[in-house]
C-alpha cells in the first residue's frame, strides 16, 4: 500500500527564480521561474531541444545555473525517473537484482512496490525483456523506494501506446494522491497528459506560458509553439473529457492564468 506524507501546500518543495543556463555561449534556459508545492502535478512541455530535461537536470541540481536560484525545501527526498536508461544487453540482469542494486533505505518489499505500480509479475524477468510500459513502471518502483517528496519524470510515456499512456498517467495520479508527494514531469504535449496535470509550464527555452491545462491550451504563445491544430485538438479533447459546452467560444487569451510572452 502506498504510504501518504503529511500535506503542507504553503510552502513551496522547489523554487527556481529567473534561472538562466548558457552553454559554450548557446542559451539553453532563459529567465525560467517555478515553484513546486506537495501534493500537486506539474508538466513541462515544450517542442524537441525546449530545454525540458535541461530544466529538469538543473531542478534536480545536476547542472548549475549560469544566474537565478534553485531553491529545495529542508529534508526532502527526490525521486528521478530518467528519460533514458542505457541497459548494457551483455549484463543480463532481473528487475529484483536491478532495485536491489539501487541501495535505498527501504521499507517497503520489492514485491510490494512492484505492486503499487502494477508490474509485480515481472519482478524475476530480465531487465532487458521488459516492454516500455513495464520498464517505466520498475524505474518508476525504483524512484518510490527512497519515500519520495518530489517525484521527478523525464518522459514517462515516451515508447508506449496510447492505452499504456493513459494507464501511466493515471498511475502517476494515483501515486500522487496515495503518497501526497508533488510531482514534476515533462512531456512532449498536452493530449494525453493535460487530465493528469494540474498546472502546465509551456517551455521553449523561457517559459512561453503557463496556467491550467485550459488556460495554456488557449493561449497564443501555446498556438504559436504548437500549431493551430494542436490548440484546436486538446480543445475537443477536453470537451470530451469533462463534458463543458463552452471551449468553443472560450479563446481568450490566458484570462486568469500566468502570462509571460510578450513576443
Ligand atoms: N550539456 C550540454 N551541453 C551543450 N548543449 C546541451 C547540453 N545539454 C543539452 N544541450 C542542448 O540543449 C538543448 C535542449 O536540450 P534538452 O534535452 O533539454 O531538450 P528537450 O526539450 O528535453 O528535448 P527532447 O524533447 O528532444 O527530449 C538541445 O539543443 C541540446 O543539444
Amino acid at each position: 500500500m502506498l504510504t501518504s506524507k503529511k500535506q503542507d501546500t504553503s510552502q513551496p518543495l522547489l523554487t527556481l527564480t529567473s534561472v538562466n543556463l548558457t552553454i559554450s555561449e548557446r542559451s539553453l534556459l532563459e529567465s525560467v521561474d517555478l515553484e513546486l508545492h506537495r501534493g500537486e502535478i506539474v508538466t513541462v512541455v515544450g517542442p524537441n531541444g525546449a530545454g525540458k530535461t535541461t530544466l529538469l537536470r538543473v531542478a534536480l541540481g545536476l547542472q548549475k545555473p549560469t544566474s537565478g536560484s534553485v531553491t529545495v525545501a529542508s529534508n526532502i527526498t527526490i525521486g528521478y525517473v530518467p528519460q533514458k536508461l542505457h541497459i548494457d544487453p551483455t549484463f543480463p540482469i532481473t528487475v529484483r537484482r536491478f532495485l536491489a542494486l539501487a541501495k535505498a533505505h527501504n521499507k517497503h518489499s520489492f514485491e510490494s512496490l512492484l505492486k503499487d505500480v502494477g508490474a509485480e509479475h515481472v519482478i524475476d524477468s530480465p531487465l532487458q525483456n521488459l516492454s516500455g510500459g513495464e520498464l517505466q513502471r520498475v524505474l518508476m518502483a525504483r524512484a518510490l523506494m527512497r519515500d519520495p517528496d518530489i517525484l521527478v519524470l523525464d518522459e514517462p510515456v515516451q515508447g508506449v501506446d496510447v492505452h499504456g499512456q493513459v494507464e501511466l498517467y493515471d498511475l502517476i495520479s494515483r501515486v500522487r494522491t496515495e503518497r501526497g508527494c508533488a510531482i514534476l514531469m515533462v512531456s512532449h504535449d498536452l493530449h494525453l497528459v493535460m487530465a493528469s496535470t494540474d498546472r502546465v509550464f509551456c517551455l521553449n527555452k523561457h517559459i512561453c506560458c503557463s496556467g491550467t491545462p485550459e488556460v495554456v491550451v488557449n493561449d497564443p504563445a501555446y498556438t504559436a509553439l504548437f500549431g493551430p491544430y494542436a490548440a484546436r485538438h486538446l480543445a475537443i479533447y477536453v470537451h470530451d473529457k469533462e463534458h463543458q459546452h463552452d471551449h468553443d467560444h472560450n479563446h481568450e487569451c490566458c484570462g486568469d492564468g500566468e502570462h509571460n510572452h510578450n513576443g
